[in-house]
Order: C-alpha cells, then structure tokens, then sequence
C-alpha cells in the first residue's frame, strides 16, 4: 500500500440557502488515523462528500501535495482518494467476488461495464483478481467462502465490511470512512477497530466519521470537531475529547453540569 498525506482547507458547501459546511480544515498525516467527529447534521458526511467531489464545493483539496480542488470524483479516486459509505446501496444481485471485481476498475482504469457485463474470458485475469479479492476478505478478516454470496444476502454489518473491502481493491492512498462501526455488532466493531489498527500500519491513510467514541479513543491519533459545519476544534483525540466545548456540543452535558455514562463510554455511544 502507497502512503497518502490529504490536505483539507478552508472547504465550504453550500446546499441552495444552507450552509452545511464553513471553511473547514485539516492536515492528515500520512498511516494516520484522523477522526471527524460532531452532532448529526454537523456536515461530517458533507465534508466527505466535498474531499471526494461529490458535492460542489468552494476551498482546497490536495492528496500528496497536488491540488484534486478542480478534478471530478473519478479521477480524485484514480489519485488514490477512496470512501466508504454510512448506509452502502451497494448493486443487490452482484456478488461479492462482482462487486470487489467493480471495486478495482479505479486502479486499472478499465469501465465498470467491461468488468461486470462481459464474460471473464481472460482466466489469468480472473484467477488474479480473485486472488485480489480473496486477499483483500482476508486482510479484513473475512472468509472467502463469501466471494459467492449476493451482496442481498449479506448482514449488516458484514456488508460493511464488504463495502471497506470494496474500496480497498483500488488500493487506496487515502481512505474514508463514514460511520464503518453503525450496524455493526459489539464483537464486529472490537474486530473493525484491529483492521483500522492495521490498516493504518500498513501506510493507508485513514479519514474516520465515527459516534463511537471508545472506536474513535482506541484508533484515531487526532480528531476534528464539527458543530453547525464550523470547525468547533481539532488536535491530539485524548486532549480534545476532554475540551467543555466538545463535551458540551457533542457528548451533551447532564442539567447537573455531568457527561452522561452512555455517551461517555458505550460502544454504540453518540449524541
Ligand atoms: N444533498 C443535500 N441537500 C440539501 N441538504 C443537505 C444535503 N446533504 C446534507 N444536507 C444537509 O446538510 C447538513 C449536514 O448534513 P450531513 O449529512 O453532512 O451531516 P452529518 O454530520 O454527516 O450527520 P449524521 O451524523 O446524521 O450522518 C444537514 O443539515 C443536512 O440536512
């Protein structure tokens, strides 16, 4: 895996009169684990929208110091920028072999219809991108028994999994995550946390929308804080989980001045 460094500033979205996001930025490292965290509706997910091209927006996006602030979404993921999604609506008749096979075509530059609607009459091609994929299940823990199985049969959340497997046959230098652990099992999202652990140390550069804060505590070097699409503050995860203004506009304050137990500690924690 190649090492990414993702630069992010001063990135605004608007949707018609509403301002989902205001000049937000940050610096990601590359094997870095950086959580954006924040309330639902802070434009955690806009902004990945935004990074990936998406959605229209105004300010700056660089991946290893060159500017993706004019490229369209596909060629921000050719460039090594790859996302995962908080609810995939991944094709229900592919099966997961199909789907990892789509998975690829940033990295080979072959159309998607060229991978899914012609026979795979190249056997060495289809014997290396099965193996791709087998390796990819396994680096994520997955059995490749399930290489055959329609994505409609699979369960939550091992259609995410499925979907993080998806985008990691493009070879990512920087990858995104939105919200991986929702729908996913207490046992699911202690063995999730093991593979960003990894993945990270293999060199993928890691940009993680999460509520689950005892996920984000264990993998994330630094966090961003959203709040109403500003940028409430952002640094080292220990230091800025303890901020007030954190603990008030995300963790959400008790009417006697105390964090809440739920939110301070739950795996399924949130706001
Ligand atoms: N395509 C869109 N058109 C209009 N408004 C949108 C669109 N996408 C998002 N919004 C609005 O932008 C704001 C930010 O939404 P966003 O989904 O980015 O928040 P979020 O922090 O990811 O929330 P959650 O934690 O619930 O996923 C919200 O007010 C939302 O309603």
């Amino acid at each position: 895996m190649t090492q990414g460094a993702l630069s992010i500033d001063g990135l605004s979205v608007h949707f018609g009169g509403l301002q989902a996001l205001r000049g937000v930025s940050a610096e990601i490292t590359p094997g870095s684990v950086h959580g954006l965290l924040g309330p639902n509706g802070s434009g955690k997910t806009t902004l990945l929208n935004a990074v990936c091209g998406f959605v229209r927006s105004t300010g700056r996006v660089c991946l290893d110091g060159v500017s993706l602030t004019r490229a369209p979404a596909y060629v921000r993921a050719r460039s090594g920028l790859l996302r995962t999604f908080q609810s995939p609506k991944l094709v229900p008749d592919l099966t997961v072999e199909e789907l990892l096979r789509v998975g690829e075509h940033p990295r080979g530059f072959r159309p998607w219809w060229l991978v899914t609607a012609l026979p795979l009459r190249d056997s060495r091609a289809r014997k290396s991108g099965q193996q791709r994929a087998l390796a990819t299940l396994d680096l994520l823990g997955l059995d490749g028994s399930l290489l055959a199985v329609p994505i409609r049969d699979l369960s939550q959340g091992v259609l995410k999994m499925v979907d993080i497997a998806r985008a990691l046959m493009a070879d990512p230098k920087v990858l995104l995550l939105d919200e991986p652990s929702s729908g996913m099992s207490e046992a699911e999202i202690a063995r999730l946390r093991g593979h960003i652990l990894e993945l990270a140390r293999r060199g993928t550069t890691l940009l993680l929308v999460e509520h689950n804060l005892p996920l984000v505590r264990a993998v994330c070097d630094r966090v961003t804080v959203l709040n109403l699409g500003e940028q409430l503050t952002s640094g080292p995860t220990a230091d800025v989980l303890t901020r007030p203004e954190v603990v008030e506009a995300f963790l959400g304050v008790g009417a006697d001045g105390s964090v809440p137990n739920a939110v301070q500690e739950q795996p399924g924690g949130g706001p």
